[in-house]
């Protein structure tokens, strides 16, 4: 279908807009009011911008405040559509967004309100115009999409029609399936957007928190499916009120909204993921110094050496990191995952416009396809092949250990860009959000979201930092085990300087609300029970570089991570950076091995 996007979605000036917008591969645009207020061109030359681009200007809006407005204020409203209908002539723009009254002044009644929104068609189509007529959620008196189509039915006039917008729909907690009752031709546009679930007037949720689709909880396949249903064949707009979008890079914001389309086209299309990975393959980490030797204090062995690269292979049970020498400061730098259809999963990241990342690679090396994740984090699309690019340094079969494999991976994203990742990690790789929340940091507030494919096999944790540091220094590779508290004995006794230190409070409100092991308080070993009894221990390493590790294990289907303790994690981690390094940045220059 053809796709659009509102002006208002990304930043910028109206041409910095358009353009990010034409190069996203967008057909048209709606054209917010403000932002042609703003812009120093006249609407012709606004016109042939965006001609000139490739986009169509698909409507103009918002109108507002008409139907159902006191007598004495019809002549104005009159004029102030007149002048409107002039200027989408010279815009090249023929269909106008029409929102529902929000004014105290608008009196009740529908008789009058049609009549109101008959007049304005008439108008309108004296210039070759359509109205589009929409619910605002918080409209005056017309806040429900199926009160909007009935006064549009009663005004009965061909240039009127409805503005579906999924926001106002699905905000309101509104049943979706009644867009099945109204005709497609009188379903003249259809705006796209998602939302976080949040506890706040529809207002400022729809002014501030609306995303894109898949970045937040609303079902768009089900309602854009019933929308096609009922015979529309208009563009998908995608209309994104959203802080963070108002501040960050217009291209990179445009291209996630077509992501976002493709990706809501194919789930409705059924066709949403053909290879959710099954597994972590790996992790790569820079390890200048061996990562500090962490690997073999953890029980790693190293099993294998790269032929061409500087690159070893460390195994311990299932768990796999490879360590790579290159770059300045140690830091997870890619991730392997398995993938029961690695061709076919490399084909869909391209789709969703994830292109697959150039690579050099001779003849004898496996072929393996990896994307850049938004943080550019490298996701390799792994079968067993690249296991033979290694050159054994021990004869096969596994090294046996407390560590069974690798239970997620903790990324840190760039500030503007948490959205972007929950999309990238749904549609791109498959995986479904699990839980998000806000940690408080002893210098900001941190966000966080889990994300997990079937059955836990893989399970990413997003994190960027919502308030204070511009961008949070830490990952991490947490290695599932059977018994963290014999890993933890060990460490304690052979490699004390490993563990991150936990406040003896902590413990001491531990033991108020749970009786456990007092041995975990010596070990630094951290606890968590969920609510159906499934328990959980984990233990930190401290940090080298921008990265550590941290050990888990899940007792009795336990499905979270421990979030109740990230604020005690990251205070300690914060107490050991003030006294020995800080955290930097990711280092330049580190290429992942291109296995
Ligand atoms: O918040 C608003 O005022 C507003 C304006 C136009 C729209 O299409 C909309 O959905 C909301
Ligand atoms: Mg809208």
């Amino acid at each position: 279908m053809r796709k659009s996007i509102a002006t208002v979605s990304v930043s910028g000036t109206l041409v910095e807009k358009l353009e990010a917008i034409a190069a996203a591969g967008f057909d048209g645009v709606e054209i917010f009011e403000n932002d042609l207020l703003a812009c120093p061109l006249p609407p012709e030359e606004i016109r042939a911008r965006a001609a000139d681009l490739g986009l169509g200007i698909d409507l103009y809006q918002p109108f507002r405040d008409f139907e159902g407005a006191p007598a004495e204020l019809l002549p104005g409203n009159l004029r102030r559509a007149e002048h409107k209908f002039r200027l989408m002539e010279r815009l090249g723009a023929d269909l106008l967004l029409l929102c529902s009254n929000v004014s105290p002044a608008a009196v009740p009644g529908d008789d009058v309100a049609a009549g109101h929104l008959r007049l304005l068609a008439e108008r309108a189509a004296e210039h070759g115009v359509r109205v589009a007529y929409e619910a605002l959620a918080w409209g005056r008196h017309v806040n429900e999409y199926l009160h909007a189509w009935r006064l549009v039915r009663l005004a009965d006039h061909p240039a009127l029609g409805v503005c579906l917008d999924s926001f106002h729909i699905l905000s309101r907690g509104s049943d979706p399936i009644g867009v099945e009752a109204i005709p497609g031709e009188k379903i003249f546009f259809l705006q796209l957007a998602d939302a976080p679930r949040l506890a706040m007037d529809v207002l400022p949720w729809s002014r501030h928190y609306r995303c894109f689709p898949g970045q937040g909880t609303f079902d768009l396949a089900g309602l854009l499916a019933g929308v096609r249903r009922a015979g529309y064949a208009g563009p998908l707009s995608l209309e994104v009120f959203n802080d963070v979008f108002r501040q960050a890079s217009a291209e990179r914001t445009a291209l996630d909204g077509m992501r976002s389309l493709i990706a809501l086209e194919r789930e409705v299309a059924g066709t949403a993921h053909p290879a959710v990975p099954t597994g972590f393959a790996f992790a790569e980490l820079a390890g200048p110094g061996g990562l500090g030797g962490i690997p073999a204090a953890l029980g790693f062995t190293r099993t294998g050496t790269h032929p061409g690269k500087p690159v070893e292979l460390w195994e311990q049970g299932g768990a796999r990191l490879l360590v790579n020498a290159t770059g300045a400061d140690p830091a997870l730098i890619a991730v392997g995952l398995d993938s029961p259809d690695p061709a076919g999963a490399a084909g869909h990241a391209e789709e969703l416009l994830s292109p697959i990342l150039p690579r050099a690679r001779t003849p004898e090396e496996a072929e393996l396809n990896a994307v850049a994740a938004p943080d550019g984090t490298e996701i390799f699309f792994c079968d067993d092949g690249w296991l033979a690019d290694f050159t054994p340094s021990r004869p096969p079969g596994t090294q046996p250990g407390l560590i069974t494999g690798i239970d997620h991976v903790a990324l840190t994203q760039p500030r503007h860009h948490f959205d972007e990742a929950a999309l990238f990690y749904r549609s791109v790789l498959g995986l479904r959000p699990q839980e998000s929340l806000e940690v408080p940091d002893p210098y900001g507030l941190l966000r966080s979201k889990a994300m997990s494919g079937p059955g836990g096999a893989v399970r990413v944790v997003v994190n960027v930092a919502q308030v204070g540091a511009d961008h949070l220094p830490w990952q991490h590779v947490a290695l599932a085990c059977d018994d963290v508290v014999a890993v933890a004995r060990r460490l304690r006794k052979e490699h004390p300087g490993l563990l991150l230190p936990i406040p003896g409070n902590y413990y001491d409100d531990l033991d108020a609300r749970h009786e456990v092991d007092p041995e975990l308080r010596g070990l630094g070993v951290l606890y968590d029970r969920d609510e159906h009894g499934g328990e959980f221990l984990h233990l930190y390493t401290v940090t080298v570089g921008r990265v550590f590790f941290e050990l888990v294990q899940r007792i009795g289907g336990y499905q979270g991570y421990g979030a109740g303790n990230a604020a005690v994690r990251l205070a300690a981690q914060h107490a050991g950076h003030r006294q020995g390094v800080r955290p930097g940045p990711r280092p330049a220059g580190v290429t992942p091995a291109p296995l």
